[in-house]
């Protein structure tokens, strides 16, 4: 355990408690600022500062706050002194230290920017205001024998929640009594009441169901003792967020804290409010994206002073400093989500791994359809291996049906037995998903008589239709136009959509099923967090017939009425460039084949392809996840890909192609001295224009990390100089483990 865990020190607000540095300053510290250089900088201290303190500093023409990383004996440079030492919160702990100093040496990122970006923005800058901590009640062995007089009703009511565990001074003891704080002082000055730490009341935990004889193998399995990485690989619905709790459970039991990292779209209010009940009065904070700066440096701030003992966020959350940290879990781990595209291109996943081991706590990376890095880390014995092969409820995997497509003439894109599963779960009353991965009305506008289609000015993408809003959309960069009443390049008027989205199917179930009560679920309709709530309880009330919807609908959901899926044009996944489109098809298919029949129901799953003899079909079929895994890993060993060797991507962009391209062969010369390490490209990236720009790459790849990363060392610090040259038309990023190529 760390030093940190002492409480912080709470006081007024910035001014009071800057420290003034204009007294003569002697000591150099190190400053890592948030800019894109990859060094630190020396400046003149009052007084010796521990790596991790906060200052203010004039950086160029700018006052900037930095985080200081270290101290110098001596400086070549003409040295300034600091503006100002931040000293209202403690250093930053040192385990987070570490953790940022290693991303940001794995992902070859600069140090200042990788601290910035894992450091709330809200205390990037000098926080106006220090956090007011709730204190939390107890009833103390004197306090189980009282009871407030009988006349007070509300005084009885929140005696009674007392009596059902701790309560902490906020808006729930607010809300059953208004002068709640008066009453809760005055019943622990009278000794009813004792203070509790937010450790003791994370100890109390709701009743769950009665676990498996799977499941129950699998909780009494991992071990408390030191770090240990545990893979596991559950069919869906097999009750892996049971595991999940119960582990949880015992860990704050055990006085620590719990961190669960989930995909973006999973962190619904309904999985916080599941916790919160397991959970109830466990101090439990929730960071995602949709969150206010100021909330996030509160729940941020609460984890570190270990007033929070279960933090649930995305990606992001990875980097929350937690002093106790006894479990890490990270469900759905095989998701996309967890890999950052932009900045510091981090993986959660895996920096929640180093993280685990860093703390000597057990890490769980739990899935359906785990990663093929995991599965290779689990054969390399780096990783346990827990299985859960059943559902949880008395459920059976669905049946899927694959319907071939090829010589069927479909309508509106679905086929007669597609449309027939639909009409049939109507007349039973039983709830149906249809899934297409593609919102918007039509891929694409064209023009019958010349073949122009619609295409993004700025992209290498087609214009999206979007009937709805009257326009044509592009995904990629944001762009948007008028629908044309005419071929703009012709001249006819007879434009037609091609293909279907989720808009376009969902006017076609509508007008083939008028009665029918269908809900369409795409980032369009659903892009607030709390409009699932709305969703939710409206399949759960049997308000719903038919969802229509994209991969949104494929995530963790737990509808017990879902009995029948049927899936769309789902072979786009087989044609892409990407040697990991094949992955995360079979991935996705399954996740979505999994959210039909996990209550009472058989579940029934439909798939349309013009593939149907394709291996990926085949093992879906038979829920075959471990062998088509086998199989993938088989493949990518022998063509030379992941897991089986490590690789970086070097992308360029440049409003000329001949720019971007003439850049990634220099550095390819350089990358050609290190013998061990392969350079693949320059090529024009599978999506070669962007918002305007053309975009090209250059892979590196290597049978070993370490190899890898000295070359990327090397080649990290010529790459500003070698970039110069093209001047500032030309960016450049790297990624380390690129995802998508
Ligand atoms: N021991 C149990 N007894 C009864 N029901 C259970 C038990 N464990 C889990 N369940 C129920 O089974 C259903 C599926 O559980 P859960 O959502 O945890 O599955 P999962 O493995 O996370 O699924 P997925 O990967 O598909 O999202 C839920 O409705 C859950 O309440
Ligand atoms: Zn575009």
């Amino acid at each position: 355990m760390n030093s940190s865990a002492k409480p912080l020190p709470h006081k007024a607000s910035l001014p009071a408690s800057a420290t003034d540095v204009s007294a003569t300053p002697r000591v150099i510290v190190q400053v890592a600022f948030d800019v894109p250089l990859d060094r630190v900088f020396d400046y003149l201290a009052p007084r010796p500062l521990p790596a991790g303190v906060r200052v203010l500093a004039q950086f160029g023409p700018r006052k900037l706050v930095g985080v200081v990383v270290g101290q110098a004996a001596a400086s070549p440079h003409q040295l300034r002194p600091l503006l100002a030492v931040l000293d209202e919160l403690p250093p930053l702990p040192d385990d987070w230290l570490a953790l940022t100093r290693f991303a940001a040496r794995y992902y070859h990122y600069p140090l200042g920017q990788t601290l910035f970006t894992a450091l709330p923005t809200a205390l990037r800058n000098p926080p106006r205001r220090t956090l007011a901590l709730p204190p939390v009640y107890a009833l103390s062995e004197a306090g189980a024998a009282w009871q407030p007089p009988a006349r007070a009703a509300r005084q009885l009511a929140l005696w009674a929640r007392l009596r059902q565990g701790p309560l902490a001074l906020d808006d729930e003891a607010r809300a059953l009594h208004p002068q709640a704080g008066k009453l809760l002082r005055e019943w622990l000055a009278a000794g009813w009441l004792a203070q509790v730490t937010p450790a003791q009341a994370a100890m109390t935990v709701s009743p769950g169901p009665a676990l498996t004889d799977e499941q129950r193998e699998v909780v009494d399995g991992l071990s408390w003792a030191g770090f240990s990485a545990t893979l596991l690989d559950g069919i869906t619905g097999s009750g892996k967020t049971e595991v999940y709790l119960q582990w949880i459970a015992q860990a704050l039991a055990a006085g620590r804290q719990a961190l669960v990292l989930v995909p973006e779209i999973n962190l619904t209010p309904q999985l916080e409010a599941r916790f919160r009940a397991r959970f109830p009065h466990t101090p439990t904070v929730c960071l995602h994206s949709n969150l206010a700066d100021g909330a996030r440096a509160q729940a941020w701030l609460a984890a570190w002073e270990g007033r929070a003992r279960l933090v649930i966020g995305t990606r992001l959350a990875v980097f929350t400093p937690l002093p106790e940290l006894g479990l890490i879990v990270v469900d759905e781990e095989h998701d996309g989500s967890f890999k950052q595209q932009d900045g510091l291109r981090y993986h959660a996943r895996d920096l929640a791994v180093w993280r685990a081991q860093q703390a000597g706590a057990p890490v769980v990376l739990g899935s359906a359809t785990p990663s093929l890095e995991s599965v290779a880390a689990v054969q390399a014995g780096r990783y346990r291996h827990a299985r859960l092969t059943r559902r949880a409820s008395a459920a059976a995997l669905p049946q899927i049906h694959l319907l071939d497509i090829r010589r069927q003439l479909l309508d509106e894109g679905l086929s007669a037995a597609a449309w027939q599963a639909l009409a049939d779960g109507l007349a039973a009353g039983e709830t149906s998903l249809v899934f297409i991965n593609r919102r918007g009305w039509a891929p694409v506008l064209a023009c019958v008589d010349c073949g122009w289609l619609s295409s993004c000015p700025h992209c290498a993408a087609r214009l999206v239709l979007h009937w709805h809003d009257r326009r044509l959309q592009c995904h990629h960069c944001g762009h948007h136009e008028a629908i044309p009443h005419a071929c703009p390049s012709c001249g006819n008027p007879d434009l037609k959509p091609l293909g279907q989205g989720t808009q376009r199917i969902e006017a076609a179930l509508r007008r083939q099923f008028p009665q029918a009560r269908i809900a369409r679920i795409d980032r369009d309709t659903v892009s607030r967090r709390d409009a699932w709530a709305e969703i939710d309880r409206q399949v759960r009330a049997g308000e719903l017939d038919i969802l229509v919807g994209t991969q949104m609908l494929a995530k963790g959901h737990d509808f017990p009425s879902l009995s029948r899926v049927v899936a769309l044009n789902a072979d786009g996944g087989l044609y892409s460039a990407d040697f990991r489109a094949e992955e995360r098809l079979f991935a996705l298919l399954t996740q979505v084949a999994g959210r039909a029949g996990r209550g009472a129901l058989p579940g029934q799953v439909w798939v349309q392809t013009q593939f149907p003899d394709h291996p990926l079909y085949l093992a879906l079929r038979e829920h075959d996840v471990a062998g088509f895994a086998q199989r993938l890993l088989e493949e990518r060993a022998s063509a030379g890909y992941p897991p089986a060797v490590f690789q970086a991507l070097l992308r360029a962009d440049a409003p000329e192609l001949d720019t971007a391209m003439a850049f990634l062969r220099e550095v390819r010369q350089y990358a050609a001295c290190h013998g061990d390490v392969l350079s693949l490209g320059p090529a024009p990236a599978s999506m070669a224009r962007l918002a305007g720009r053309e975009r090209a790459q250059l892979l590196l790849q290597a049978e070993r990390r370490a190899p890898l990363h000295a070359a990327l060392s090397a080649l990290c610090s010529g790459l500003d100089d070698w970039a110069r040259p093209f001047g500032s038309a030309l960016r450049w990023s790297l990624d380390v483990d690129p995802q998508e190529l």
